[in-house]
């Protein structure tokens, strides 16, 4: 395992051998809300982050980010507190800008190529679930049909880095998604566990098989029949883990209308949830969408 590459938040020194220097020279920094992650290091992961956004080309929609998943539109951490840190870093591509991407490099625009091969399968593949899932809900209209918008949504590369001590952090915090449908890919070591009936559940890694989980918007749009469902990942302790997560959301302005919720459009949801993670430090979802019901 190289894990040299890794960024230097995540590099771990060889077990047992973690020294007393390490921790008591950082504990300024590594310590200073809790020690949930015991051997991050908070200021050179907050250096590096910064370095990654300056180092980001301004031409290329991508955004790299690391510890902290929940970003806003622009690419910006939302938390940026030590015991948010989730184990994990990551590319996020908006699919949807790709055509901006005039890459002089061979690299670049072999990377794009693949990308766009990519969105074009499992845009087809989110297209025939939702559309499915509508006739079966009865609600295979024209403006339902337009609460997915297949061809923008966003893809995420992630990595998870092995950890040694894997119980003290979370690859990924519980979550629900806020997209319509994510389809994920996932290598073979696992770690993706989804609640059901109170339980958490591993989804085990199956060779060639994808992962659809359902979001907030599929369960707004089906006035809960469909769940969004909760959902986190945990840390390996030997091997590192590497997922790709295809997110797609309604159509920018598409109205969701249900029984259940006031009409919202995903950009009133994205903006509610921005807000919350900000002053509260966590989403609060669809309960903020809820209608009141005096039953
Ligand atoms: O990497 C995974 O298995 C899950 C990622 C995930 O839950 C997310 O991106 O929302
Ligand atoms: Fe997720």
């Amino acid at each position: 395992m190289n894990f040299e590459s890794y960024p230097p938040p995540f590099r771990q020194p060889p077990q047992n051998s973690y020294s007393e220097n390490y921790t008591t020279s950082h504990t300024s920094t590594a310590l200073q809300d809790s020690d949930f992650i015991p051997t991050i290091d908070l200021q050179c992961l907050n250096q590096l982050d910064n370095k990654l956004e300056d180092a980001c080309p301004i031409h290329l929609p991508f955004i790299l980010f690391l510890g902290y998943p929940a970003l806003s539109p622009s690419g910006t951490a939302l938390l940026k507190r030590s015991q948010d840190i989730n184990w994990v870093e990551g590319l996020n591509v908006p699919l949807g800008q790709l055509s901006q991407i005039q890459p002089q490099d061979f690299t670049l625009a072999s990377f794009r190529v693949l990308l766009e091969e990519y969105r074009k399968h499992l845009a087809r593949v989110a297209r025939a679930l939702f559309d499915s899932m509508l006739k079966n809900l009865n609600l295979d209209t024209i403006e339902s049909k337009s609460n997915l918008s297949e061809s923008n949504g966003s893809l995420r590369v992630y990595r998870y880095p092995y950890y040694s001590n894997a119980d003290s952090a979370w690859g990924m915090d519980v979550h629900t998604d806020s997209s319509v449908l994510s389809i994920l890919n996932q290598d073979e070591v696992g770690g993706l566990e989804v609640l059901k009936d109170d339980q958490w559940f591993t989804v085990k890694p199956i060779p060639n098989t994808l992962i659809v989980n359902l979001g907030d918007m599929m369960q707004a749009i089906s006035d809960d029949e469909y769940k969004s469902v909760k959902h986190r990942v945990k840390v390996n302790k030997y091997k590192e883990r590497l997922s790709i997560c295809y997110f797609v959301f309604p159509e920018e302005g598409s109205v969701i209308r249900s029984l259940k919720y006031k009409p919202f459009t995903y950009s009133d949801f994205q903006a509610q949830v921005q807000q919350d993670i900000k002053t509260l430090g966590h989403k609060v979802g669809l309960d903020r969408f809820k209608l009141i019901t005096n039953d």
